[in-house]
């Protein structure tokens, strides 16, 4: 049972604040995401709940017992980091033994658990190898046995596979889920990837610039996002988002985005809870994913005609630039839908997958269909 949480964390480096005021609970077994652009404080955070690095406010429990004035040697959690450190005069099964030597534990116990430990990460094969004749994803599974065989309180990962190329990135990334399923143990994982954070995460959590922006299941993050930091960052594409009107027409409302002469349909529920959320009517931010802008060939109801400009074909769909007003909103299409750039089609944005954010503040609105 391991529970981490941190309270009112603050990190300064000199004049500068890197974690402004973290608050975050993360339960027994969970498998935490830290997900954010480079720079926003990922790594100090994860740093800090290690004891490689000292904080200037607040508190980090562990199990409910603040441990902030602990070394980290006394804090019994393991860390692995991008750069795969590993002891290259040794061979993998001396990499895996060394943390269980410095714990004095018996010969026969070291065997057992470095055997054990190995078998679960599929590297028996390579114990008596020195890290020099091994691939960088062996490597990396070598440093995660060396951190798994002492059977820490926690396992934090600072982007672990970020040096691996693509394809064995994404065969990595399934085995660190698979290990995490059979082995459960409390894991904070850093990336800046939100591929690798949506597969991954039970929960992710979304920092910028030192700030906890949302913290949630990789659906809710995606589907509910918190403000327009998050709705832009999560998702690839990454979502639309237009300033857009919202005005009550005859039976309907109309959503329009800003320069266009014609607004889309959409219920007028919407406009209430607009009101309800104690907005203005205009200069509100729409947001929507490019799978919510449909797009038709021909004149439909509830379809605007609109110009196509650049098509991505992407193998099983295409991303085409659709001219709207002043803006440009993309969609996702089977592909080969629409012919060539230049040409006109009707597109309509689907109310469910809508979201209006407020300008100022950047902050969802909260109003749902
Ligand atoms: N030891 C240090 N001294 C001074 N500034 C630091 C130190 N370590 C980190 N910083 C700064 O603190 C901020 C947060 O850094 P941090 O490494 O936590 O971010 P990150 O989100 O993990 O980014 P990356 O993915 O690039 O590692 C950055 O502006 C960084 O330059």
């Amino acid at each position: 049972m391991t529970q981490i949480e941190l309270r009112g964390v603050q990190k300064f480096f000199g004049a500068v604040q890197v974690i402004k005021d973290l608050n975050l609970k993360i339960d027994d077994n969970e498998f935490i995401v830290l997900l954010g652009q480079s720079g926003c404080g990922k790594t100090t955070t994860l740093r800090a709940i290690a004891g490689l690095e000292t904080i200037d406010g607040g508190d980090v429990l562990i199990d409910g017992k603040p441990v902030q004035h602990l070394k980290a040697a006394d804090r019994d959690i393991a860390m692995v980091f991008q750069s795969f450190s590993l002891y290259p005069h040794m061979s993998v099964y001396e990499n895996i033994a060394f943390p269980l030597r410095a714990m004095r534990k018996s010969r026969a116990e070291i065997d057992g658990e470095v055997r054990s430990v190995a078998k679960v990460l599929q590297i028996n094969d390579l114990l008596g190898k020195k890290p020099s004749a091994l691939s960088g994803g062996d490597m990396q599974r070598v440093a995660i046995g060396r951190a798994l065989v002492r059977r820490p309180k926690a396992m934090l990962m600072d982007e672990p596979i970020g040096a691996l190329d693509a394809k064995l990135r994404e065969e990595m990334r399934a085995e660190i889920k698979r290990l995490h399923i059979k082995q459960g143990s409390t894991t904070i994982y850093v990336t800046h990837d939100q591929i690798e954070a949506m597969s991954l995460a039970d929960r992710i959590v979304i920092m910028h610039e030192g700030v906890l922006q949302q913290v949630g299941s990789p659906s809710e993050v995606y589907k509910h996002p918190a403000n327009l930091f998050v709705a832009q960052f999560v998702g690839s594409p990454v979502m639309n988002v237009a300033k857009a009107a919202v005005t009550m027409n005859g039976s309907g409302a109309r959503v329009t985005v800003d320069g266009a002469a014609e607004g889309f349909l959409f219920p007028a529920e919407l406009v209430g809870q607009l009101d309800a959320a104690n907005a203005g009517q205009d200069g509100l931010a729409l947001g929507i994913r490019p799978e919510g802008v449909m797009v038709s060939r021909e004149p439909a109801d509830g379809y605007l005609p609109v110009e196509a400009h650049i098509i991505e074909p992407l193998g099983s769909y295409d991303i085409v630039d659709l001219k709207v007003g002043a803006q440009m909103l993309r969609a996702r299409t089977r592909s080969g839908f629409v012919g060539k750039p230049g040409v006109q089609v009707f597109a309509r944005l689907d109310p469910a997958q809508a979201h209006f954010f407020d300008t100022a503040s950047g902050n969802s609105l909260g109003v749902r269909l």
